[in-house]
């Protein structure tokens, strides 16, 4: 269940403020894509755009050949689920409930959740690894674990495009990594907003540089993230560092070095 995405020429502007101009990119059906970038460069922005939430200024998105922009709010909700970073949560909820609002594209508003619902929304609790918690209000549970259900909501909504903002916020590591480990494995196709550039590096099949509002090409990571670009975007130093048993590739980020220091 994975879809092709295609953006072509996004801008977007926030106030007088150009802060997405001429964004293009062309994901494969199952492509994890990750988009990195300094704080404030427009990531949550462009997933927004992506997300069909957020009108460009200029410029279309196509989710499996249709135009996203066009369609109603259930039929986009059934193509694309967003994740945001933050969501205020109705704090009485229980932690099931919320992740079954992720099936409203599918149900009528005068119907209940149903034992095939109940049934959808445990698995989707399962796969986050909160199915002990299913019943415990959201106003009671930690930072991390909210950060989860959100994911499982977004999980449940089976939508062949899905799009996370920060997901491993606020996660432990481990947890960080058994939620790349699952984005994986769903065998939908994914584009998240990380901070880590290492989790990038390891978990991602391509990388989009966001830097002043501009996107550079989609490339492995390897190609998108060499210390030039690094050092040019973040203003850090990074040293791919291969793992002495993976063999896969570590950016070790240190503060530029003054040699560096344009
Ligand atoms: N409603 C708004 N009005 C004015 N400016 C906005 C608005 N929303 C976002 N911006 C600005 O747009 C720019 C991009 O914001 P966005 O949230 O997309 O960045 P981001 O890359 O996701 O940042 P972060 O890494 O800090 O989460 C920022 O400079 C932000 O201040």
């Amino acid at each position: 269940m994975s879809v092709h995405l295609r953006a072509e020429g996004l801008a977007c502007s926030a106030g007088k403020r150009v802060v997405l101009r001429d964004v293009r990119l062309d994901v494969r059906e199952g492509e994890t894509i990750g988009i990195v970038g300094p704080n404030g460069c427009g990531k949550s922005t462009l997933l927004r755009v992506l997300a069909g939430l957020r009108n460009p200024s200029v410029g279309h998105v196509h989710v499996g050949g249709v135009r996203l922009h066009g369609l109603g709010a259930r039929q986009r909700a059934r193509k694309v689920a967003l994740v945001a970073q933050e969501q205020d949560l109705p704090p009485d909820l229980l932690a099931w409930e919320v992740v079954a609002l992720g099936l409203t594209p599918y149900r009528s508003p005068w119907n209940g959740v149903g034992p095939r619902e109940r049934a959808a929304v445990a698995d989707a609790l399962a796969q986050v690894a909160l199915a002990d918690l299913a019943d415990r209000p959201v106003n009671q549970l930690s930072g991390g674990e909210r950060r989860r259900v959100l994911l499982a909501r977004g999980l449940v909504q089976r939508t062949p495009l899905l799009l996370l903002d920060e997901p491993t916020n606020h996660l432990d590591v481990r947890h960080q990594l058994d939620l790349m480990q699952l984005v994986r494995r769903l065998g939908r196709t994914v584009v998240l907003a990380l901070h880590d550039l290492t989790l990038a590096t390891a978990t991602c099949d391509r990388v989009l540089v966001l830097h002043e509002g501009r996107a550079l090409p989609l490339a492995p990571p390897g190609e998108a993230l060499t210390p030039g670009v690094v050092g040019a975007v973040f203003g850090v130093d990074a040293t791919p560092i291969r793992h002495p048993v993976t063999g896969d590739t570590h950016l070790l980020i240190t503060p530029l070095r003054p040699e560096c220091t344009p």
